[in-house]
């Protein structure tokens, strides 16, 4: 065991908490509970002297691998294909939740936006269905098309045969059941050859099972990604609360609920027993509690008048050069909509294509495109070579684009939760020590929002002077 000298204001250490002797009043939390402390922040008003990041420092801990924590529950061949794609070593939250996970316990994937929680449930469903068997096993519902396209496009890699030795291997159905789709096609796939895997959005779903064409009695384990915006988006809570409790029970599944944000996390797990979502046992793994989003991010903000946004924004983006950037704009009001006035979003993609920055592609995400327009634009951005995507919030939730190094808040998100998934779309890359850079386009009087945020999400904001 090599501990380094903490800093003087440490004074000692009880359990996995250390207790400072600073009159500022702050803690400092580690990471887990095996004292395994690969970076721990100081969290609380801070005193100058102490502002100290500890820097990374691994405690007793041997690094495992993805193949040795999945041994003798994941198929042989589903661990080389992880492996073929770069998935070698386990994430935090991958090394704290698949243990738990393998023990059948239901769980709450509670770790940043980036960490891997889709891979850890992934891994979770391949250890338990049986691909010859033709019923479905495995629910993974999402809020929406898009983050089910990229969840579908995982578990597929996943499945395939990953070479010929073992092609007499049944691979694993997986089917996309999503908003926008037609639904007659699965209908008569789920009649004939039931898939073993189901990615679904909550509309689509309920459809089927409203219609009794989709039966449940063999689903072995049930996934809730994006937990916290399912429950609070008031379209898709009474579907939900059916699903968990009605269409299937909680003694016949393994339940698993996966987020970077779940506010009042204490109540949302005493709902969750109470309201028999998830069996009593279940087991928050609650990676970084005290880092809400990834340390690689950098948080700046630019003040400017009302009208100066769009200029402000042609600067930065001058300035950064971003190869791949998203930018985020508020939704246009109803009112604005019926008064016929075009979006921000179109005046905005307008501006910058006659702005000439240097950025190969601009591409368009939101709401009001139709399906098949929302698919080719995100399909337009994964074909390599760098991107700026404008789009609304439909773009903040679980899409992932590794090679995205910078957000711009064109428009400030509606809460810090917003906040934390818009940044969350960059710093995606698990185990690279890159910047990447959230920059936020305010007014003053916008000023005392941004610092909200600050507070509740526990980071800093340098203000950017142009
Ligand atoms: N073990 C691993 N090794 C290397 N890369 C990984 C590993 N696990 C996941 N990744 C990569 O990390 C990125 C983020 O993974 P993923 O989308 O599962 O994160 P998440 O926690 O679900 O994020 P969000 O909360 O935003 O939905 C993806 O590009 C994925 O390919």
């Amino acid at each position: 065991m090599h501990l380094f000298s903490w800093p003087s204001c440490i004074r000692h250490r009880r359990n996995t908490h250390f207790f400072t002797n600073c009159n500022c009043k702050h803690s400092l939390f580690t990471k887990s509970r095996e004292l395994t402390i690969k970076s721990v922040s100081i969290a609380g008003s801070l005193g100058s002297s102490c502002i100290t990041k500890i820097d990374a420092y691994a405690i007793e801990k041997t690094e495992s691998t993805l193949r040795e924590l999945c041994k003798g529950h994941v198929p042989d061949h589903v661990i080389s294909r992880a492996e073929e794609v770069g998935y070698v070593v386990p994430t935090d939250v991958q090394r704290e939740a698949l243990p738990v996970l393998f023990s059948g316990r239901d769980c709450v994937l509670h770790a940043q936006t980036g960490s891997g929680k889709t891979l850890a449930y992934l891994l979770l469903i391949f250890s338990v269905v049986n691909a010859k068997r033709s019923a479905v096993q495995a629910l993974i519902v999402v809020p929406t098309r898009e983050l089910g396209i990229q969840v579908t496009k995982v578990a597929r890699m996943l499945a395939a045969n990953s070479s010929e030795l073992e092609s007499d291997h049944k691979s694993c159905t997986v089917m996309a059941l999503l908003d926008g789709g037609t639904l007659r096609r699965h209908r008569s796939w789920l009649k004939a050859e039931p898939p073993a895997i189901v990615i679904a959005t909550l509309g689509s779903l309920s459809q089927m099972l409203d219609k009794l064409t989709f039966k449940l009695d063999a689903m072995r384990v049930l996934v809730i990604d994006e937990v916290d915006f399912m429950f609070n988006s008031s379209k898709q809570v009474s579907s939900l609360r059916k699903l968990l409790t009605t269409y299937s029970s909680i003694h016949m599944r393994q339940t698993i609920f996966a987020s970077a944000s779940i506010p009042q996390h204490r109540r949302f797990l005493y709902d969750c027993k109470q309201q028999k979502w998830t069996k009593a046992d279940v087991v928050h793994v609650h990676v970084n509690p005290v880092e809400p989003m990834p340390s690689c991010l950098y948080h700046r903000f630019v003040v400017c008048g009302k009208t100066e946004r769009h200029s402000t924004l042609l600067h930065l983006l001058r300035s950064d050069a971003p190869q791949s950037a998203i930018i985020f704009v508020g939704e246009q009001s109803e009112k604005s909509k019926n008064a016929g006035n075009p979006s921000p979003m179109s005046l905005l993609v307008e501006f910058l294509k006659t702005s000439h920055i240097e950025c190969s592609e601009i591409i368009l995400l939101e709401e009001n495109m139709n399906f098949n327009e929302r698919a080719a634009s995100l399909a337009d951005v994964k074909l390599g070579g760098g991107y700026l995507l404008v789009s609304t919030d439909i773009a903040a939730r679980g899409v992932d684009l590794p090679e995205t190094t910078h957000i711009y808040n064109f428009d400030l998100p509606k809460d810090a939760v917003n906040y934390l998934h818009r940044a969350g779309r960059t710093g995606r890359k698990p185990f690279s020590d890159g910047k990447c850079f959230v920059t936020s386009i305010i007014t003053s009087e916008e000023r005392f929002v941004l610092q909200r945020f600050e507070n509740e999400l526990m980071f800093h904001c340098e203000k950017l002077l142009l």
